[in-house]
């Protein structure tokens, strides 16, 4: 099993992270990173787990970067039963919606019957935290807690 790292991001905050992310886990996983602009929904395997990392603009919408993967998902919804993925969100805590960018893709991806484990994962770009530190964290975390369903170095 793959690990895919699937970002989506305006600024390049979330393309940092995932390339972190895979920075730190490769050498115990097969590790892919794909953008949402140039992921089709459809081409989603449960065959693979997935470290979906997402960011929010504007007043608590989609990075413009997740906008198309957003849309197909809603327009033609993939059966995406069996997908198991983890949830990083990117945002600030002095916005209204903190985080929703993130939660939206979650939705989505819930919608096409796609299931959410382990940790929720979030930085608010308004703390002191270290991002790459808090996403890495996340990504073993949620990895060893869903080691039994991947096998390490599969
Ligand atoms: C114009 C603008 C609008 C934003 N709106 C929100 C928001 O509504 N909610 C939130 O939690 N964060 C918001 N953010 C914070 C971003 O999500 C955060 O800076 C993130 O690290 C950007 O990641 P990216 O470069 O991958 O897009 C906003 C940032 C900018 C610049």
């Amino acid at each position: 099993m793959k690990i895919i790292i699937l970002f989506g991001t305006e600024s390049g905050n979330a393309e940092l992270l995932a390339d972190e992310v895979a920075e730190a886990i490769g050498n115990r996983f097969p590790v892919v990173k794909h953008d949402m602009s140039e992921t089709d929904p459809m081409e989603l395997s449960p065959g693979d787990f997935h470290l979906v990392i997402c960011s929010t603009h504007g007043e608590g919408v989609l990075p413009s970067g997740a906008v198309p993967f957003a849309a197909a998902l809603d327009r033609d919804p993939p059966d995406l039963r069996g997908l198991r993925y983890a949830m990083f969100g990117l945002g600030d805590h002095s916005y209204d919606h903190y985080a929703r960018g993130s939660e939206i893709i979650d939705e989505h991806l819930r919608a096409a019957g796609a299931e959410r484990v382990g940790l929720y994962g979030r930085y608010d770009a308004s703390s002191q935290d270290d991002p790459v530190q808090l996403a890495c964290e996340w990504a073993f975390a949620v990895l060893n807690e869903a080691g039994h369903l991947i096998g390490e170095n599969a």
